[in-house]
């Protein structure tokens, strides 16, 4: 028996019929052939065009969320970064102020600025209260020669990248969700910026080389219940009243462990109500005084048995000489290539003005300067994370640095008062509500 030929296994033959059905065939074959073989090359190249289109795609995105929705990045850019933290003296530092736009960071920056440090400002520009307020304390910041980077703690591309250029000594590290009463209509943003954020930007300074020093915002919320007045560093903290509070208390162990295991130095301040010029308009004595002028009603809390509430309220200034101190005595960070090399200091201190004033007596004093009564209104204190009373006892920032507020409520309000009329007017030009 005749083996079929392979030409016979590929075309076999119909006698009578085979030129044509051969030629027919061969034609189907070679059509099904090419008919394959241009359907896998149209598939490789549909493949090729898809794997290239996703990767741009994701260049794209990539490049996008660094250009798009943050304006940094680019030669222009760094030079004006690397200006910015220029030190202008001998023995100065180059200092990372996140939050630089808010009120404390304003000030802090403008205060090292003008003896000759190099500050670079961060800021994402939240609208949790008046953005344009915080745009004109950016415009104030670079008329001295300050860059205010817009930009969010949580973008850890941009950190990793501020570092890159300028080797920051220090970081005045500001930036947080505030605000006690607002924790309980937003809690997420307070995890989001005081928790995360703090993360991102602790995570960056253990890797930086060199590392830099930490000083940063804590709070005097963190005593919550405690009773014990006035209040010490070594006083409990673990009965906070706020997530506010329990979001700061937080980051002081947070902060901890990064000391602990990075030898970063940390230095906390526990700020007590601070006030001033550029205040922020979320605060008691900021908005009692804008509804005052607009003859409008103000809510003033009363404690159990009816008992006025007091704050150990803090003017601006003294803040700012207390976190210079704070700065200047940081002391070195250890670690390098993101791995400890001894200890470093860890420390928290109260920056407060050690007499407490109760909230009816501040208003009093407005009164007295904005020559215009208050229309009080005054309620049982709702259980919005509020606390009593708060009194800092201050003599360890005094041992450690010379801390010393110098300026009362009466003083530190009528300063208040008259930039609150040079910048608003007297019918509110600025429109804030
Ligand atoms: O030391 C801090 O760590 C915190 O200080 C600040 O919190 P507080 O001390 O609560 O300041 P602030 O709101 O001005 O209320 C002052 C007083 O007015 C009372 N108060 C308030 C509002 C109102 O409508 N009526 C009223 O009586 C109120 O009950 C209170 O007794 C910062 O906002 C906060 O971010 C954080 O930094």
């Amino acid at each position: 028996m005749k083996m079929p030929s392979l030409e016979d296994e590929l075309f076999p033959s119909t006698p009578g019929k085979f030129k044509i059905d051969r030629a027919h065939n061969m034609n189907r074959q070679f059509h099904r052939c090419f008919a394959s073989t241009s359907t896998m090359f149209l598939w490789a190249l549909f493949l090729i065009a898809l794997t290239a289109s996703y990767l741009s795609f994701q260049s794209f995105v990539d490049s996008g969320s660094r250009y798009f929705s943050a304006s940094w990045g680019g030669i222009q850019w760094e030079k004006q970064v690397r200006n910015s933290g220029q030190i202008h003296r001998s023995g100065g530092m180059s200092v990372l102020v996140t939050g630089a736009a808010g009120f404390v960071g304003t000030h802090v920056s403008l205060a090292l600025k003008k003896r000759g440090d190099g500050v670079v400002g961060l800021d994402n520009f939240n609208n949790y209260y008046d953005p344009s307020l915080k745009k004109a304390r950016k415009s104030l910041l670079n008329s001295h020669g300050i860059l205010v980077v817009e930009g969010d703690l949580n973008d850890a591309k941009l950190l990793a990248k501020l570092f890159d250029v300028v080797a920051f000594t220090h970081v005045m590290h500001l930036a947080a969700q505030a605000g006690v009463r607002y924790a309980m209509e937003n809690p997420n943003s307070y995890v989001h910026s005081n928790i995360a954020g703090l993360v991102t930007l602790l995570e960056t300074c253990k890797s930086a080389n060199p590392q830099p020093a930490i000083v940063w915002a804590s709070s005097s919320s963190v005593y919550g219940l405690n009773e014990k007045a006035p209040f010490s560093e070594a006083d409990r903290t673990d009965q906070p009243a706020s997530l506010y509070a329990a979001t700061k208390k937080a980051g002081e162990e947070i902060t901890h462990t990064y000391n602990h295991i990075y030898g970063l130095s940390m230095t906390g301040l526990r700020f007590f109500t601070v006030y001033g010029p550029w205040g922020r308009p979320d605060m008691a004595y900021f908005s009692f005084t804008r509804n005052i002028l607009q003859g409008k009603p103000i809510t003033i809390y009363r404690g159990k048995n009816r008992a006025d509430l007091a704050r150990d309220f803090t003017y601006i200034d003294d803040i700012v000489k207390g976190c210079l101190g704070s700065l200047d005595t940081s002391g070195k960070s250890t670690g390098s290539g993101g791995k400890k090399r001894g200890p470093a200091p860890y420390r928290i201190f109260n920056l407060g003005n050690t007499s407490p004033v109760k909230v009816p007596e501040l208003v009093n004093i407005l009164e007295r300067h904005l020559k215009v009564k208050a229309k009080r209104n005054i309620v049982d204190m709702p259980g919005n994370g509020d606390v009593p009373f708060t009194h800092a006892n201050i003599s360890s920032a005094q041992k450690v640095f010379g801390y010393k507020p110098t300026t009362d409520l009466q003083t530190g309000l009528k300063k208040f008062v008259r930039w609150y009329l040079s910048y608003y007017g007297y019918n509110n030009r600025k429109g804030v509500q």
